[in-house]
């Protein structure tokens, strides 16, 4: 993967209680995610252990993990078509004793294009529409080799 394109790093905190809705990570492709092209893929870091509570479990998928410091959790949002894996929705269950720290890498998926050939599922460029207008992109969507 490269992460020249990833998003800057995001710091969160969850005190007792605290938790996060069942989400996927992509942004779908939007006028945000038209400059670096959506959230390819996540890393996940745990910055600290929590006594109870506090995994992160993706229910399509049927894996939880359990936060421990030091570790992480990478995985791919997004099939090399670009499209949303819907395995990859995940949350954040409550933090039950202690406090859990975590922090976010979102690598984006145009940066990719040199060593990820597309396969499967490959839309074409005119495919991609956002409100039934097509986009124009200001990097190629068709993988060019260096
Ligand atoms: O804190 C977690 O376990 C998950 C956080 C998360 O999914 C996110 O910030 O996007
Ligand atoms: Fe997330």
């Amino acid at each position: 993967m490269r992460p020249s394109s990833a998003e800057e790093l995001q710091v969160a905190s969850y005190a007792f209680g605290g938790h996060y809705e069942v989400h996927m990570d992509a942004l779908r492709l939007t006028s945000e995610t038209m400059d670096r092209g959506d959230r390819i893929a996540t890393f996940m870091f745990y910055l600290t252990d929590v006594e109870k509570g506090g995994s992160t479990a993706f229910p399509m998928a049927g894996v939880a993990a359990r936060p421990v410091k030091g570790s992480a959790v990478f995985w791919n949002n997004l099939f090399s078509s670009g499209n949303p894996d819907e395995r990859t929705w995940h949350g954040a269950c409550p933090v039950i004793m202690g406090e859990k720290w975590v922090a976010n890498k979102w690598i984006r998926y145009f940066d990719q294009m040199q060593t990820h050939q597309c396969k499967s599922q490959q839309p074409s460029q005119m495919d991609f529409k956002v409100n039934g207008k097509k986009l124009k992109f200001k990097q190629p969507v068709v993988p060019t080799r260096r």
